[in-house]
């Protein structure tokens, strides 16, 4: 071969592997080059009401960090499946309308492979205490209902309250994107209707095995500390704390139960079954049914009387929350969400200090109930008479139950969603059951997409000069190759 021609084979030779590289490069980094999306049903079937989220992710990406979504939700309308209990096959049904929408929100070809779960919680683990058998009818009748549909039946089940609290935290941590980093992972408060969760990852020994969760995610050990407490959600320590008070007043006063906890003014008929109608509160036995539910609005007196759903007085462990439950010292960052972001976003008290929450609840607590009619008239009057007794309840738990202090009241961040997914159980419960969160890191991308696209830019614009260069190349030595004919 001629020697003029050497730098030519160099130049193609250059080209050809650069073309290679891009190539390489490109089919690496871009494995799918349309995203495809699957789905997935939970059906939260709380105490109080049951709502359907539905959630979606990149096919390709279902073991990424952050991938999964919520779509959409939807609640049930009436009462929470455990209000069944007389009517089983009413639980079933109430859940058509909900279930009809997601046979809409989700595309056709993706019916048969989109699972779907029924997790219950405290009011079912409640009926299940009183009554067992009609707690199998309900769940028998939910999961007939499930069946009907075209998604692929996953199960319907009462959650333990350790599968509650550990669900709700990878949830929020797994939404924040910390598990894949080697920074700290955020606490998880859940406050419902019949129970309450504690999880966060304690810096001391975990004295007690029922309280003790581990998980492998991503290549990280996670050692959990967890606790849910049965009838410590805001509608059964309100009827636990009615209950004292009324044990103590009753025999002296048939007539009234004068509350601290509800607004001046605030008058309603009542009856004793009415708060002693739940396991969580033993039966009184009382001549008098009815009485008269009194507000009087004193902000430190209901606290008083709240304090004494909380037993502190028995602890056989290092350290105890209440009711002789170990719980370590609180640490770092936690996620207060569902009824703790209701109640707390409702009475704008989300960002204040300890001591600033406690003199604004108090002005709360002791304004007449007229006015806060007058104030919220679309807001339902059940939610609303309650706002005073359930921020006093959230305050008391956290600081007199859990230990919060002034001083780490702004390491708990009241929230509702992160990003488009509420902060739950749901998201967590569906990523475990369907193996969406790997015990070992899955291989990231070659570079970051910013990366590559300069990357992919410049190569190209590399070639493009050669390309250039070769032709320049060549009309010159033409050229010289016709002079010398010349
Ligand atoms: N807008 C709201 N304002 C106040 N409380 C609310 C609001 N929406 C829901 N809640 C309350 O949040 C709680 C949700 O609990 P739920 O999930 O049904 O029970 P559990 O988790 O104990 O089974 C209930 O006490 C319900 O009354
Ligand atoms: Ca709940």
């Amino acid at each position: 071969m001629e020697r003029r021609y050497m730098p030519v084979v160099i130049f193609l030779a250059a080209i050809t592997v650069g073309i290679i590289i891009m190539v390489v490069i490109s089919v690496v980094q871009n494995k799918p080059l349309y995203q495809k999306y699957k789905y997935g049903i939970v059906l939260d079937a709380g105490s109080s009401h049951t709502s359907v989220f539905i959630y979606e992710w990149p096919a390709e990406k279902e073991n990424n960090t952050g991938m999964v979504q919520q779509k959409h939700t939807c609640n049930v309308k009436g009462k929470g499946i455990s209000s069944y209990s007389a009517n089983p096959q009413g639980a079933g049904a109430s859940l058509q309308e909900c279930m009809n929408e997601a046979k809409q929100k989700i595309p056709a070809h993706r019916h048969p492979e989109t699972p779907v779960y029924l997790g219950a919680t405290a009011g079912m683990r409640l009926l299940r205490m009183e009554n067992e058998e009609a707690s199998k009818k309900v769940l028998d009748s939910v999961a007939l209902s499930l069946k009907s549909y075209p998604f692929s039946y996953q199960g319907a089940r009462i959650i333990s309250g350790q599968e509650e609290g550990a669900f709700g935290w990878i949830t929020v941590n797994y939404l924040s994107e910390n598990l894949r980093k080697p920074t700290g992972t955020l606490g998880a408060l859940d406050l419902g209707g019949a129970s309450t969760q504690i999880t966060f990852v304690p810096q001391q020994k975990i004295e007690s095995s029922d309280n003790s969760i581990d998980f492998r995610l991503y290549g990280n050990n996670y050692h959990l500390y967890t606790h849910s407490f049965l009838c410590y959600g805001k509608d059964q320590a309100l009827k636990l704390s009615m209950g004292k008070k009324l044990e103590s007043t009753l025999k002296t006063d048939p007539i009234e139960l004068r509350d601290p906890c509800f607004h001046p003014g605030y008058k309603v008929p009542r009856t004793v079954p009415d708060v002693f109608n739940t396991p969580c509160t033993k039966e009184l036995k009382l001549a008098n049914e009815n009485f008269l539910h009194v507000g009087l609005g004193n902000w430190s007196q209901c606290q008083q009387s709240i304090r004494k759903v909380f037993n502190t007085s028995i602890c056989s462990y290092s350290k105890c929350s209440f009711n002789g439950v170990f719980q370590p010292s609180v640490y770092g960052d936690f996620g207060a969400f569902s009824a703790f972001f209701f109640v707390m976003d409702f009475l704008n008290l989300t960002s204040d200090s300890l001591a600033t929450t406690k003199e604004k609840l108090a002005a709360y607590c002791s304004t007449p109930w007229e006015k806060i009619v007058g104030n919220h008239p679309k807001i339902d009057q059940k939610y609303l008479s309650e706002y005073c007794f359930s921020a006093t309840y959230i305050l008391t738990l956290l600081e007199d139950g859990y230990k919060f202090t002034s001083n780490n009241w702004k390491d708990i961040r009241f929230i509702k969603k992160i990003g488009d997914s509420d902060a739950g159980w749901t998201l967590g419960y569906m990523l475990n059951l369907t193996n969406m969160i790997p015990a070992e890191a899955p291989d990231m991308p070659l570079m970051p997409y910013g990366g590559y696209v300069t990357f992919m830019f410049f190569f190209a614009l590399l070639i493009l000069v050669l390309l250039l260069l070769v032709y320049l190349y060549f009309r010159r030595s033409t050229r010289t190759a016709q002079k010398d004919i010349i």
